[in-house]
């Protein structure tokens, strides 16, 4: 029997041990699996409690069972599932059991969501959605996941894809119209317009949605700056731990240091890193280096100093916030007179304090949600999303243009559009694109 129809099984609840472990089967064989292990098949989506019994009758568990015929079920294949104790040793003696019979095999990482998007129960846009579901962290990356999830950008790109074969039906009519000469305007003219229309509707998307892909991994945030001016203080601060050693000792922090935040809903990794000085020791040079670069490759670079007219030492691409820290010394001796007035992107704090503090958070917030795009979010929620539907837009774009030295190239263009929109839900893609998309889910998913 080819893999694909083998029957899977997977254990898709958390880590054992937990009170309950949650074990699915889909594919052909897990009715016969579901019957030769509970004893008889259950009705039809009610839940059933059975003491499950391996092919020598010996008890696996006293367990609560599911049935699920297809196509009505998570994969539109007949779904087994099995609620058992979530034990290390029930789970062997179940997967023992279950490896048993003929043709069931452990399924490959997302291969249950993979099977649901061949049977047509998701568009590919979807399944990511699952996917990312099940990796959201934080509050946002839910929503975003959720709207993924029930089709939001799948549903449009549907509509236009319908939209554009409409377009290029009438474009092709005119053609067909038309053996010598010229396609009537009466044809191309409505074909035009749904197209600009379309295209309008693309190129917002793309535009108004600042970088949502980009949620998923979320915002890197680098704290820079010479030695002893308080980092890895403030890298505690805003962690609300103590994740970094402080001390008086110039030369403290070597590694990058990284903690996952969660800033209002926004996954934000801030990384504190070595004071850059030249220096003779090797160990403190690698620590420069590696402080260097991360900082180049961060979203945003907060760089601290202790003094008013600190010169900033950073290469780099990203945004550069000047945060003055020790603000509570300034107040106690030096008149602050001498400090550069804080403007946009400046900051005064004092870490060990926690003055000032909040309002940076404040501002980190505002940053992400620039970054992100907005409050509500974006439909777009990867990179191969925004290529396509940049594709899409590009392909329109020039169907507009050439229409004049040809109709035909017009309709070609359009073809393109469509198709790119149909690799978005995954209806024209070829096996390896697929395999490599799935191959990041998570094993019983
Ligand atoms: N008065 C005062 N002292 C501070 C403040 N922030 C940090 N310090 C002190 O400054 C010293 C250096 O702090 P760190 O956080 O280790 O500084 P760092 O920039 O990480 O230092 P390196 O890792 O060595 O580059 C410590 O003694 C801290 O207690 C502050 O806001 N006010
Ligand atoms: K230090
Ligand atoms: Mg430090």
């Amino acid at each position: 029997m080819h893999p694909r129809d083998q029957t899977i099984f997977a254990l898709s609840s958390g880590r054992p041990p937990s009170a309950i472990a949650l074990v699915r089967v889909s594919g052909s064989r897990a009715g016969r699996v579901m019957a030769g292990l509970a004893g008889k098949l259950p009705s039809p989506r009610m839940a059933t409690r059975a003491l499950l019994r391996d092919i020598g009758q010996r008890p696996i568990d006293d367990a609560v069972v599911l049935w699920f015929p297809g196509p009505a079920s998570a994969t539109g294949e007949d779904v087994a599932e099995f609620h058992v104790h979530g034990g290390r040793a029930v789970l062997a003696a179940l997967f023992a059991a279950l490896s048993g019979f003929e043709d069931v095999r452990p399924a490959e990482p997302g291969e249950f969501t993979r099977r649901a998007f061949e049977n047509g129960k998701l568009d590919l846009t979807e399944a990511e959605g699952l996917d990312d579901l099940i990796h959201a962290d934080t509050d946002r990356q839910r929503r975003q996941a959720l709207r993924q999830l029930k089709g939001l950008l799948g549903d449009r790109a549907r509509d236009w894809r319908a939209r554009i074969i409409e377009a290029s039906a009438l474009i092709e009519a005119g053609i067909d119209f038309s053996d010598e000469g010229d396609v009537p305007a009466e044809l191309i003219a409505p074909a035009l317009a749904k197209v600009r229309a379309l295209l309008a509707e693309i190129e917002e998307v793309l535009a108004g949605q600042g970088r949502s892909e980009r949620l998923r991994d979320g915002l890197v945030v680098a704290i820079a700056g010479p030695p002893n001016v308080g980092k890895s203080t403030l890298m505690n601060q805003l962690a609300r731990r103590e994740v970094a050693i402080v001390s008086p000792h110039a030369g403290t922090t070597r590694d990058v240091i990284e903690v996952q935040l969660d800033l209002d809903g926004y996954p934000v990794t801030v990384i504190d890193t070595a004071g850059i000085r030249a220096t003779d020791d090797p160990v403190e040079q690698e620590g420069v280096r590696r402080a260097r670069a991360r900082a180049a490759d961060a979203d945003l670079v907060l760089w601290l100093s202790d003094s008013p007219r600190e010169a900033i030492d950073h290469d780099g691409v990203a945004p550069i916030w000047k945060v003055r820290n020790k603000i509570d010394l300034q107040e106690a001796g030096r008149p602050l007179a001498e400090a550069e007035p804080p403007g946009p992107g400046s900051f005064e704090i004092s870490a060990s304090r926690g003055d000032g503090v909040p309002e940076l958070i404040a501002a980190l917030v505002g940053f992400a949600q620039g970054y992100f795009g907005g409050t509500d979010g974006g439909l777009i929620s990867r990179t191969r999303q925004r290529k396509l539907l940049q594709e899409t837009a590009t392909s329109l774009r020039r169907s507009v243009a050439v229409v004049g030295q040809g109709e035909e190239l017009a309709a070609e263009e359009l073809r393109l559009a469509a198709h790119s929109l149909g690799r978005l839900l995954g209806r024209v893609d070829v096996e390896d694109i697929l395999d490599a998309i799935f191959r990041e889910f998570c094993v019983g998913k």
